[in-house]
């Protein structure tokens, strides 16, 4: 037993939140346990974090994240993730279709980005660069450009394009499962 009057406190509050917590969970089950008849595991439902009980409140819900609202950095990062991962699987031999769509997807970003001064610069940044998407190489050099755009505006380091398959690859998944299939015959009457 500590001997320190917060520790102490701390422990105290902790036993009457347990005690609290296993006397509600006999009124209300938890709705993830799949037999109400069978035992189940005692998961408080809150705990408090002291060095005797070093889990921390909330971490089941935000793996890998400091808690809080989403920052426009954090947004940004998984955003580009997602764009430059996108462009590594998008097909050397893209449909139609899929030249449109990453079109109106640009586009759909520009008026909905989360961030309007984000969304309103990155208007500006496809008025003025056009996507660029009749094949793998095409598209993922031109986003790579963009990013660069939006990156020389914030002051940041232009990334080397001739590098972007290297850092951008294609995402793991078995027998390329995940990879978007283009056409090897192209109907796309020249249309970029
Ligand atoms: C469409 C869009 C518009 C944005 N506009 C703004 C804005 O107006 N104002 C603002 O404050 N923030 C904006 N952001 C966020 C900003 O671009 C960054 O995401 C954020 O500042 C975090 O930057 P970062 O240094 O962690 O790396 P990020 O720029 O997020 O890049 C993530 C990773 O991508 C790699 N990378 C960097 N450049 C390139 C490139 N050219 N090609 C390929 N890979 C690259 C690097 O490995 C880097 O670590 C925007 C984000 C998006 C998606």
């Amino acid at each position: 037993m500590s001997e320190n009057p917060v520790q102490l406190l701390l422990e105290g509050v902790g036993r009457v939140s347990e005690c609290i917590q296993t006397n509600l969970s006999r009124f209300f089950p938890r709705l993830d346990d799949p037999s109400p008849s069978q035992p189940r595991n005692k998961t408080p439902l809150l705990t408090l974090s002291t060095p005797n009980h070093p889990r921390k409140p909330a971490e089941f819900l935000n793996k890998g994240k400091s808690s809080g609202p989403t920052t426009k950095e954090e947004l940004g990062r998984a955003t580009w993730t997602f764009l430059h991962t996108l462009a590594a699987q998008y097909p050397d031999k893209p449909t139609r279709q899929q030249k449109k769509d990453v079109k109106e997807l640009m586009e759909i970003l520009s008026r909905m980005y989360p961030c309007k001064e984000c969304a309103d610069h990155f208007k500006e940044v496809i008025r003025a660069n056009p996507v660029v998407a009749g094949s793998h190489d095409e598209f993922s050099q031109w986003l790579c450009y963009a990013h660069n755009v939006v990156n020389r505006s914030l002051g940041k380091v232009v990334f080397p394009c001739e590098r972007v398959d290297a850092r951008w690859g294609k995402l793991e998944c078995e027998q390329r499962a995940c990879d978007l299939q283009g056409t090897t015959m192209d109907f796309s009457n020249g249309a970029k």
